[in-house]
């Protein structure tokens, strides 16, 4: 039955209806809220009021049928936002991005809340594929995305794997020791290893050892340019339609140089590419970037929205750094430039396009390599099949130890979400993933359902103060983490209440971690209870 319009009794009903939801009778409030609208449907703030009391009560479907009943161009932001987190709720990311990106724009980018909750919405959309059927979840905080347990988990428990979505092995890495340029799988020979020298010194039968036990590689090189090599005819198929299609200097004559630049694979350029990537990563990206943009049928300029979701896959890394970096390798930015200006669909690489990618690689790029190569396999065998005599004894005697490891930088979706603490919880360690070359994610220790998982950036045998400048250097940011909250600077001030020792009286050190110093066994209590217990161990020094 209808009611009659009554302002005064809806008005009523609403206040009567809030006091109910702030002291937590939500059933209650929900059945005053519709009253009010039935005796007053023509305000927009009481179709909000019920949406949201419907969504607290998890009654999505309702709530968002609430939210439509207005129509958008009358709509409130708080109805935006509310069927925004309603069809987040129900797993409609991309409609719910709609919604709230519309929230956003109503108020100009300065609501804060709706910012965070598109944010949120679009790590759900990015990260619940990668993260189903493990123990772990990504979530937007403070810090942008962050990785947490969504269980208890025990010491050693594999947490994820994770793959690349690009990747290149480091310059100097590639000198020592030959892998395949897409997957990283070892290429190493027994002629690399021994060297021809010595290999052709040997005899027919020491050679005939050897031969057994190495395991046969095949390497499959670029037939265009022969500088790419490759384990696999899959490996290299996937290559060329991923970014050597537009970085082989057979079709690109410019790419010769990143090539020629790549191969020195000495440190260059003031250390800045070699030990912890390669600038043939970048190439990848912005060459992988231009495949996308074909890939999306693009005939002619592409158009700003065909640029936005060619790089989509490469926004979720975030970089920071400081500017006008680039001036310091702007040999590389000219070869990058001429490179891209020579593609088929050109890409404009300017000195921001430059250093923004750099920072993207920098601070998230992730060291790996096969955990077992070639000469491991041949290690086994060659024990496994060794017979006293001089044969095997030469071959042994020959055998220089490991070879240098192959290293690659990658950037991973997932293990690149995982923030930075100086007490971390968790390892990174080399892996198969899906027959090649990953990551595998493991606990360091328990950690509870909800805890944060931390791996580490830097070299954490450093005292706290070079840790800090080197994360503010390389990461942009300054360490907050229990162990730099709890853990000082010298003995000059108390770690615990700041105060300054006089010159000829240096504060007493911790004698456990010799890591944090107290004006008084008073502050040395208090910071024990506060957390120094928690960090206070024999750390590693370098
Ligand atoms: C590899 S990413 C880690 C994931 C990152 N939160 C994100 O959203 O991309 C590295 C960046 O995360 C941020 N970060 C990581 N650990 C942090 C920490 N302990 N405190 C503050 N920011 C941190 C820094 O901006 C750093 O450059």
């Amino acid at each position: 039955m209808e009611r009659e319009r009554d302002p005064t009794a809806a008005a009523m009903e609403a206040e009567v209806a809030q006091v109910l939801r702030d002291t937590g009778s939500h059933e209650k409030a929900l059945e005053h809220f519709t009253l009010a609208l039935e005796l007053d449907p023509g305000v927009l703030d009481y179709w909000a009021l019920r949406a949201q009391a419907n969504f607290t009560l998890k009654n999505y479907r309702e709530a968002f049928r609430d939210c439509i009943s207005v129509h958008k161009d009358i709509r409130p932001v708080a109805m935006w936002k509310i069927g925004g987190r309603v069809l987040s709720s129900l797993g409609q990311y991309v409609l719910s991005e709609v919604w709230l990106r519309r929230a956003s724009r109503l108020t100009e980018g300065n609501d804060y809340e709706a910012l965070l909750l598109f944010q949120q919405t679009r790590i759900h959309r990015f990260y619940d594929p990668l993260t189903e059927g493990t123990s772990v979840q990504v979530r937007f905080t403070k810090y942008g995305r962050a990785v947490f347990c969504t269980e208890d988990v025990a010491e050693g428990q594999e947490l994820f794997r994770d793959t690349p979505l690009v990747s290149s092995q480091t310059d100097d890495s590639a000198k020592a020791h030959p892998a395949c340029s897409h997957c990283a799988v070892s290429l190493l020979t027994a002629e690399d290893y021994f060297g021809m020298d010595t290999f052709r010194r040997m005899n027919k039968a020491q050679k005939a050892i050897i031969k057994k036990a190495w395991p046969k590689v095949t390497a499959y090189p670029c037939p265009h340019c022969k500088r790419e090599k490759y384990c696999s005819l899959e490996c290299r198929t996937h290559a060329w339609r991923q970014h050597h299609c537009h970085l082989c200097p057979s079709i690109n004559p410019p790419a010769a140089k990143l090539y020629d630049f790549c191969a020195k694979g000495t440190t260059q350029e003031k250390g800045m590419w070699n030990s912890m990537f390669s600038p043939m990563i970048m190439a990848r990206i912005w060459a992988n970037i231009l495949t996308r943009v074909k890939e999306l049928g693009v005939k002619g300029e592409p158009t700003k929205d065909q640029w936005a979701r060619a790089k989509e896959p490469y926004r979720r890394f975030l970089g920071f750094g400081v500017s006008g970096f680039v001036k310091q390798i702007p040999k590389m930015l000219k070869i990058m430039q001429a490179i891209f200006q020579n593609t088929e669909i050109k890409y404009k690489i300017d000195e921001l396009e430059f250093e923004r990618r750099y920072y993207q690689v920098a601070c998230n790029v992730q060291s790996f390599g096969p955990p077992c190569v070639t000469w491991h396999e041949f290690v086994a065998e060659f024990h496994r099949t060794a017979r006293p005599g001089e044969n095997h004894r030469r071959v042994a005697q020959e055998m220089r130890g490991e070879p240098k490891d192959v290293t690659f930088g990658g950037l991973y979706a997932l293990q690149s979400s995982l923030n930075h603490s100086c007490d971390k919880n968790v390892d990174v360690m080399d892996a198969v993933v899906d027959g090649k070359p990953g990551v595998v994610i493991r606990a360091k220790q328990p950690i509870k359902k909800g805890g944060e998982l931390y791996t580490t950036y830097i070299d954490t045998s450093m005292q706290r103060p070079q840790r800090r400048a080197w994360l503010y250097r390389a990461y942009h940011f300054w360490c907050e983490c229990q162990r730099c909250k709890y853990e000082g600077d010298d003995c000059s001030i108390c770690t615990q209440c700041g105060k300054k020792a006089r010159k000829d009286s240096p504060f007493s050190v911790c004698s456990r971690c010799h890591r944090a110093w107290y004006c008084s066994p008073q502050c040395q209590k208090v910071a024990w209870k506060a957390g120094h217990k928690k960090i206070c161990k024999a750390w590693p020094t370098n």
